[in-house]
């Protein structure tokens, strides 16, 4: 069960309650008061802040405990999630001080005008001059946000604002949210383009299937800076990981077992393109109206290619079918779809990777006693897989070899890489991918990006260690 710290501001009118009404009302819904702050003290009316450790199951029964009583008045309820939220997660830090007008005049007029100069004559100098060489858009339009779906640019923005936290402390890339008010694909691909200039890559994040495809595709072609759908390739690639080590814990190959993977969206189609690539023999696509055959008649373009594939079943069922027999189940749909008797028809030792977020496609309670290898996308069970394994390390690698692009090779390569960090001796049911605080991912995956990239022909420059 997950615990929270929620503050509740109070106005208490002391003729009509004293503290003690509060304290045993939060007490008996199952709260622990841990402190109290005198906001505004008064005889009569007076405002108090006071911090609640509660199970997320209990606070909203604190709440109404509360709004219960007579003379209180709920100003506002926080929690430490929303508190950490307050003024945004990130800023924009000059590297040098501007002390005196000597410094104003080179970082700025007259000087600067030397260093555009030099840009104009020879653009490739916007590497070393300005922050190209260590700065990512990404881009959301807000339509596929975790699983919540089509919640808008606005509401979008702390997941972005949480990527470019993660792509600055994992990576040291510097990386901006932008938000856009549009759901037109041409319009987001004209708008990507026209703001491109000043970025080293292009992290697509959140964007609704099928649209996704064709934006990603067409700015690749267009731009010659990298391109990287986020929730399509960094997801394929952490997959990847986790089940090149999960196989081994379970002894069964790649060609041998029989997948499932639930969502053919973003992030499930690039999930079966590199399991086939992978040398995947038996998978089974499954969306809202069932299996996804081979076969099959599909105007979505990706499915009507996926209904090419010899490997892919032929058989129509729906999840709770197909997931009978399967020795993999890869979700990356939405919440609770499943329950223990679904995953308990599934292979012996069977791998259950349900990657939906924030809820996973099943509980993880009902699923554990079933399955031998459980995984999700969260921080708060064992097995982790979340494509912050992947974002960091590519973009670092991407903008220190200055790439023009991400290939199939680089991303094959950076999903052996996270494999990789553990070890043989380590590897076992609870651990079969890396702990996003490992060190040793981000640098495993910049290095087997950039040498990929030099590999195949993709990269503009040598970094140092690699000469
Ligand atoms: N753990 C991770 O690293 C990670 C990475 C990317 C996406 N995800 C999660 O995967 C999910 C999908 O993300 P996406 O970017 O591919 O979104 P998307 O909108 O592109 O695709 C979602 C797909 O799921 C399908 N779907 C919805 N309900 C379904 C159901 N009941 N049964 C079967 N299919 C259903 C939709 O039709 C759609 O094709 C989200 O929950 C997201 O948070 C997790
Ligand atoms: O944001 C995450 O936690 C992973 C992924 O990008 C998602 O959309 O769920
Ligand atoms: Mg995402």
């Amino acid at each position: 069960m997950a615990y929270n710290s929620i503050i509740l501001r109070l106005e208490l009118s002391l003729n009509q309650v004293n503290f003690g009404d509060v304290a045993s009302a939060i007490s008996k819904a199952g709260g622990d008061i841990t402190s109290i702050d005198i906001i505004r003290p008064g005889h009569e009316v007076t405002v108090r802040d006071v911090t609640v450790h509660v199970a997320d199951t209990a606070e909203s029964k604190v709440v109404e405990a509360i709004k219960s009583l007579d003379g209180i008045r709920l100003v506002n309820v926080s929690d430490r999630t929303f508190l950490a939220h307050l003024g945004g997660k990130i800023s924009v830090q000059p590297t040098l001080p501007i002390k005196n007008r000597d410094d104003l005049s080179i970082v700025y007029t007259p000087g600067v005008a030397r260093v555009c100069t030099a840009i104009h004559e020879d653009p490739q100098k916007a590497y070393s001059l300005t922050i190209k060489r260590n700065t990512v858009a990404v881009v959301t339009d807000g339509t596929a946000v975790l699983g919540l779906g089509d919640i808008g640019p606005h509401a979008a923005a702390p997941v972005m604002e949480g990527k470019a936290m993660l792509f600055k402390q994992l990576a040291g890339v510097d990386a901006f949210p932008i938000c856009l008010d549009t759901q037109d694909t041409e319009e987001i691909i004209r708008t990507i383009k026209a703001i491109s200039p000043i970025f080293g890559g292009i992290n697509l994040e959140d964007i609704s299937s099928p649209r996704c495809f064709e934006i990603e595709t067409r700015l690749s072609e267009d731009l010659d800076i990298p391109i990287f759908h986020d929730d399509q390739h960094g997801t394929a690639i952490v997959v990847i990981a986790g089940l090149l080590n999960a196989l081994k814990v379970v002894g069964k190959r790649m060609d041998q077992v029989r997948i499932v993977v639930n969502g053919i969206g973003a992030a499930g189609v690039s999930i079966c393109k590199m399991l086939l690539a992978a040398g995947v023999k038996r998978l089974v696509p499954v969306d809202r109206d069932g299996a996804i055959i081979r076969g099959g008649d599909y105007s979505h373009p990706m499915w009507a290619w996926l209904a090419e594939q010899p490997q892919v079943e032929a058989n129509p069922g729906s999840l709770h079918d197909m997931i009978s027999g399967a020795d993999v189940f890869i979700g990356v749909s939405r919440g609770g779809l499943l329950g223990g008797n679904d995953v308990q028809k599934m292979a012996r030792d069977s791998i259950v990777f349900a990657m939906a977020n924030p809820e996973p496609e099943i509980d993880p309670k009902e699923a554990i006693p079933h399955v031998r290898v459980f995984a999700t996308g969260r921080s708060d069970y064992p097995n982790q897989i979340n494509n912050v394994l992947v974002f960091p390390g590519i973009f670092r690698g991407a903008l220190d070899c200055r790439a023009r692009r991400i290939n199939e090779p680089m991303k094959l390569a950076a999903a052996r890489a996270i494999a990789s960090v553990v070890s043989e001796r380590e590897l076992n049911d609870q651990y079969i991918i890396p702990s996003i605080f490992n060190e040793q991912v981000v640098i495993k995956v910049r290095n087997a990006i950039v040498e990929a990239a030099i590999l195949t022909g993709v990269s503009r420059r040598i970094p140092h260690d690699f000469r």
